[in-house]
């Protein structure tokens, strides 16, 4: 059983408050840290229309959603984290204002036992830990959105990982969370966005290039391949910022064309077109 009770989460965006509310509901006291008082209130926001759609589904009683909810504070201070055993950072995928929060927390966290986790997509875990004094106790625990409905975890310990960090973090994952693990090495994409997204990318090739229209990409591939939401539909939920952020990682990484985001996806993300959270992406949900 997992000694981990007090968690903290730093980014209270799409999957920082996924990730607060799957711990929430765990039973485990909960700290969301974010950079403005804005984005704490969308984040509980979010977490509160989520936990009402469990509860209309029948998968939540009325009376766990609230404890789950008086389990949550949200802070726009840091060193609110000081006595968590374990803080989970999903800030967005920007190497600098990770590797600044990393410095932050390990200047914070008190027990130095404390794990310091990444949600990090793409980011080497050891470019994170080499930013603290405690390497040893920082591991990539990547979680896959909607945190609440999706079963992966993906452990990502770095080259200076202890092993008894990997064993916490992993039975805080299965056993706490309930989630299912697979280990991946410290390379750019892990497992699954490695093989996800030159899939994506290569889908907004074809779109820009004139190949098929956006709902026949998608349609293509949930009729013709039975995956439950198309390569575009996709890339709007992930975020096209972050879908952006994971290939230029990738291709970092590797120098692979495949990973190389096409200039429709950098275009978009400069006007702006995020995807679902926006309003806008390759689809319309503005209404
Ligand atoms: N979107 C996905 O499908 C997905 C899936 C798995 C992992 N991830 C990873 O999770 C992380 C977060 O992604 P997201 O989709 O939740 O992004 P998001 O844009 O929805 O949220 C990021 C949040 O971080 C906050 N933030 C930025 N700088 C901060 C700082 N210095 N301190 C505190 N908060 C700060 C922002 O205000 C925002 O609320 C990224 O590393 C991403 O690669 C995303």
């Amino acid at each position: 059983m997992s000694d981990i009770r007090r968690v903290g989460v730093v980014g209270a965006g799409l999957m920082g408050s996924g990730i607060a509310e799957v711990c929430a509901r765990a039973g485990l006291d909960v700290v969301v840290a974010d950079v403005s008082a804005e984005a704490t209130e969308a984040g509980r926001g979010r977490i509160a229309a989520s936990l009402g759609k469990a509860v209309r589904g029948g998968k939540l009683g009325t009376e766990d959603r609230d404890a789950a909810l008086e389990r949550l504070r949200f802070t726009t201070d840091l060193t609110d984290l000081r006595d968590r055993d374990l803080v989970v950072e999903a800030v967005a995928e920007n190497e600098q204002v990770k590797i600044e929060v990393f410095r932050t927390l390990d200047a914070v966290v008190a027990d130095p036992r404390a794990i310091l986790a990444s949600n990090t997509s793409s980011i080497p875990i050891a470019k994170l830990a080499t930013a603290t004094g405690r390497p040893g106790q920082v591991v990539g625990v990547h979680f896959f959105n909607p945190v609440p409905v999706l079963k992966l975890v993906e452990l990502v310990p770095s080259l200076l990982t202890d092993e008894r960090t990997v064993t916490r973090a992993e039975e805080f994952a299965t056993g706490t969370l309930g989630k299912q693990v697979i280990r991946s090495q410290d390379r750019a994409g892990f497992v699954v966005n490695a093989l996800l997204i030159p899939y994506l990318l290569a889908a907004v090739r074809m779109l820009e290039s004139g190949f098929a229209s956006a709902a026949d990409i998608d349609a293509g591939m949930v009729l013709g391949c039975a995956h439950p939401m198309g390569p575009l539909r996709l890339a709007d939920l992930i975020g096209l910022d972050t879908t952006r952020a994971i290939a230029e990682s990738l291709y970092a990484e590797f120098k692979e064309p495949l990973y190389a985001p096409p200039p429709l996806l950098l275009r978009m993300v400069d006007a702006g077109l995020l995807g679902r959270k926006s309003g806008r992406g390759f689809h319309d949900y503005s209404s």
